[in-house]
């Protein structure tokens, strides 16, 4: 498979006074899991949102394959993003949502799975927080996207759910890179290949666990 690489440099983001990234650096190649780490109100969901498009910087700043992408619906279509908060409209049918996102030759594999099943007579707004959570980070992996991004997925997931996203994500790195992000940082720190702190506005690539204490992350007592 041909390899692509989503390459973030150069931001700057300021909301109000306040910098909020300043000295930003990732990469992700598909087939790599980049785990992005920090502590609350550190940056990490606006950076994702900037490579989304959803927040704005010069367009130089997030490239595919060294190309600027200044068009935002070419780079959707290389991007898929998991926002930490619901997107699925509550007055949808699950399967009025599967029709609406999953092409129709991958419906039925898209709904050969345990959980999956049992949501399919339900309307989204009487789905459980790890239900709707699950079917959202489904979906997302499911498109044709080059690049996933996921902010904070495993939010309300149960251990078994986690164990099958976890092999899920796995699953599409055929297809995909994946950036994600989340404060079950044990989940993070176990499918990632590498692992990424932002602090004072700044990426840190880290080597060694040891350093998420250094640099303030965790205590010692995490270990
Ligand atoms: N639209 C906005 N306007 C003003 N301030 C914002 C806006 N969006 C985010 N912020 C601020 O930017 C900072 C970074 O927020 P962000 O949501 O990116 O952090 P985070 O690392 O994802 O935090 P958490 O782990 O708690 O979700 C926070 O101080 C937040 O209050």
């Amino acid at each position: 498979m041909k390899k692509h690489t989503l390459e973030i440099s150069g931001i700057q983001k300021r909301f109000g006074d306040k910098t909020i990234l300043s000295d930003v650096y990732l990469k992700c190649e598909t087939s790599e899991i980049i785990g992005l780490l920090g502590r609350n109100g550190s940056g990490k969901s606006t950076l994702l949102k900037i490579v989304a498009g959803l927040e704005s910087v010069p367009d130089r700043c997030v490239r595919i394959d060294s190309v600027s992408l200044n068009i935002k619906n070419a780079l959707m279509n290389n991007v898929s993003y998991l926002d930490q908060d619901q997107f699925i409209p509550n007055h949808l049918s699950v399967q009025k949502v599967i029709a609406l996102s999953i092409d129709k030759e991958n419906r039925i594999n898209f709904c050969e799975d345990q959980f999956i099943k049992k949501l399919l007579n339900k309307k989204i707004r009487h789905l459980s927080t790890g239900e709707l959570r699950y079917l959202e980070i489904k979906i997302v992996l499911s498109n044709s996207s080059l690049f996933a991004l996921l902010d904070e997925p495993y939010n309300g997931l149960s251990p078994l759910m986690i164990e099958t996203i976890n092999e899920m994500i796995k699953g599409s790195l055929n297809k995909k890179g994946i950036i994600v992000t989340d404060h079950n940082y044990q989940n993070v720190v176990k499918i990632a290949n590498r692992l990424v702190l932002i602090k004072d506005g700044k990426t840190h690539p880290i080597k060694e666990k040891t350093e998420l204490v250094e640099k303030g992350y965790l205590t010692s007592m995490a270990f």
